[in-house]
């Protein structure tokens, strides 16, 4: 057993692309802990999904060994998430560790989750070890750089280290320097077994594989443990370090980080930020920080095909095994028929949950446009939680509207200000501040509706600043709006899955949006099809598709028949995604037509 003075745990917090999982991987072939033949690049972003991406998503972790000055160190580096949507994830992993290296870009510089992610190591006390990774490219930019980490992160210059994760540069320093600089564990071996989860994966033959980071006492194989959150006992079947692959150990004491196998069947049933103690006599005191993931974006997922529906259920049933941060319930719609309501932790999340069931249960879905949830105090005084807008009551019965606001970090060259500030003004956010992070580049603060965000914020952000710009948010709370609820009327019947919430003032600009991007949308049919957008009862805009009798083969003269057949294919591929209400066929893409904002159409004007 490795004694705590001679172990180190730690993780790599960066922003996205300045080379943390390379870093990581040239850490391991430093320490021996994978062969070159073993290696493969990225080796701890090993889910599929991850890797297509090329971003992480779910915390790993590792054990490394490292002769320096003639002690054997156990080095624990346990990966973190980098997207905003997993801060929680972020938060519990660094909650595992005494230090974190802090990776930023030679020619990137500091960017919006930089400073996030070096906030939140600050907040859980972490030793900060600063690098300057990319040092090789000939366009960095090292002495600026190190300028910008000094003033933003209150960080000395001189402190800051260099190297190439992709040449090995200046690699072994920074194992070197995070022996030196992170403090050892604390914790007591001999106490009452305490230990924290910061993340669990599910394994088709073993289960649940719990990854624990233990704070005192001692774990043993074949011992009885209890999950304090959860309340539940188990015993343990396995248990041992990452290597990376999984090595079995007969225990793990205080300081140390490894897995768990208890013969848990679904991963609902571990909660990340649980605490692990013993089953029988006095359990120690639950580790602080727990909380239930809270879904901040939720969407309907429909079958296009209603005898699909069971085969979705299996689908979202399967998925939820993986990712208990996913959550979804039956919900019906007068126009989709049978579906489910989905939460996610953002949008992010919801995508990448998106693809999985695409790549894993060929079911033709129809999404509805993404919303978040909403508090709503009625006249009556109850205060309800809505999460999709069709339970929305009538603006009658509403005494307040609440959404969720989010403070809302943009880090980027100082000739983009203006740009951004006149994105969030005319999105009605609040000003919070502007920081120099150098000459060149700023923090720009604004508290913006999370709906605002959500959407298209992100996209809004790349383009106006040619890339340039990143951001990052936290949830400050709820706070009352001018919100309404806008109905959409397809041939006179409301469409329930087409509703959203949007600001009053907003409303009729978005209305007529939506109506327009409708008209595109929706194919012509033999007879008209109006279409409205409306508040309450009060209509506030209206179009009409036109009718038209269509022969889509009467183009081949009636010639070639194996051009007729593609035609005919290509009409019955198209019909796929479609939804038939009423008598009028709504293809997918029309759901999400709510989206429009009219923003474009007010800058042609
Ligand atoms: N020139 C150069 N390129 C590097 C270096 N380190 C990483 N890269 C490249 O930068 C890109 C991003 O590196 P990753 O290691 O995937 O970045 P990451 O921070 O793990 O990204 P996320 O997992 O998305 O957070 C890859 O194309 C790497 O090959 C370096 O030292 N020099």
């Amino acid at each position: 057993m490795t004694s705590p003075q001679y172990i180190r745990n730690f993780s790599i917090v960066a922003h996205i692309d300045h080379g943390k999982s390379t870093l990581a991987d040239r850490l391991m072939e430093i320490t021996g802990t994978v062969s070159f033949r073993e290696m493969k690049e990225q080796l701890l972003d090993d889910m599929a999904l991850e890797r297509q991406r090329g971003i992480t998503i779910k915390s790993h972790a590792v054990t490394m060994h490292y002769q320096y000055q003639g002690h054997k160190f156990e080095l624990n580096l346990i990966d973190t998430p980098g997207h905003v949507d997993f801060q929680y994830e972020v938060s519990r992993s660094l909650t595992c560790c005494e230090g974190a290296v802090l990776l930023v870009d030679a020619f990137q510089g500091v960017e919006a989750q930089t400073v996030a992610n070096a906030y939140a190591a600050m907040e859980h006390d972490l030793m900060i070890v600063p690098v300057m990774n990319k040092v090789d490219l000939t366009h960095a930019r090292p002495d600026e750089v190190r300028e910008e980490m000094e003033h933003t992160l209150a960080i000395h210059a001189e402190e800051v280290l260099g190297c190439s994760a992709k040449t090995g540069m200046g690699c072994k320093e920074v194992l070197e320097a995070v022996i030196e600089r992170v403090p050892a564990p604390q914790g007591d071996p001999h106490a009452t077994l305490q230990a924290m989860i910061f993340d669990a994966v599910y394994d088709e033959f073993r289960g649940a594989i719990t990854y624990i980071r233990v704070m005192n006492g001692t774990v043993r194989k074949g011992q009885k443990i209890k999950f304090l959150q959860q309340g539940t006992t188990h015993e343990v079947i396995e248990l041992g370090h990452f290597t990376p692959r999984r090595k079995a150990t007969n225990s793990l004491a205080a300081g140390q980080v490894g897995y768990l196998i208890c013969n848990i069947k679904t991963l609902d049933k571990v909660n990340i930020g649980d605490t692990v103690s013993v089953a029988t006599g006095e359990p120690a005191l639950k580790l602080p920080g727990y909380r239930e993931p809270k879904r901040m974006v939720f969407c309907g997922l429909y079958p296009s095909d209603g005898q699909d529906f069971k085969q979705l259920r299996e689908a979202l049933d399967k998925l939820v095994i993986n990712d208990p941060s996913f959550e979804f319930s039956p919900e019906t719609s007068d126009a989709l028929g049978f579906g489910f309501r989905c939460g996610f932790l953002g949008l992010l999340h919801m995508e990448i949950i998106q693809q999985r069931l695409e790549q894993e249960a060929d079911i033709d879905l129809v999404q509805t446009a993404p919303n978040v949830t909403y508090e709503i105090v009625t006249k009556t005084g109850e205060t309800m939680e809505v999460h999709t807008p069709q339970d929305v009551p009538d603006q009658g019965d509403i005494e307040e509207f609440r959404q969720p606001i989010v403070r809302v970090s943009f880090v980027l060259p100082t000739e983009y200000i203006g740009g951004i500030m006149k994105l969030c003004t005319d999105r009605r956010g609040t000003y919070v501040r502007t920081e120099y992070l150098s000459p060149t580049r700023a923090m720009l603060v604004y508290d913006l509706a999370l709906a605002d965000v959500i959407y298209d914020m992100h996209d809004k952000l790349k383009s106006t600043t040619r890339g340039y710009g990143t951001m990052d948010y936290e949830l400050l709370g709820y706070e009352p709006g001018e919100l309404v609820r806008m109905d959409i009327l397809v041939k006179g019947e409301r469409i329930d899955a087409l509703s959203i919430v949007c600001d009053r003032r907003d409303a009729d600009v978005r209305g007529r949006a939506v109506i327009k991007k409708l008209k595109e949308e929706i194919p012509r049919h033999m007879f008209e099809v109006p279409l409205q957008a409306a508040i309450g009862t009060r209509v506030i805009a209206r179009e009409n598709i036109s009718a038209m009798r269509k022969n889509v083969t009467a183009k081949c003269y009636g010639g070639d028949i194996s051009r007729k057949r593609k035609l005919w294919e290509k009409q019955k591929e198209g019909k796929k995604r479609m939804k038939s209400i009423g008598s009028v066929d709504i293809p997918q893409k029309a759901f999400l037509a709510v989206l429009e904002t009219g923003e474009e159409e007010g800058k042609k004007k």
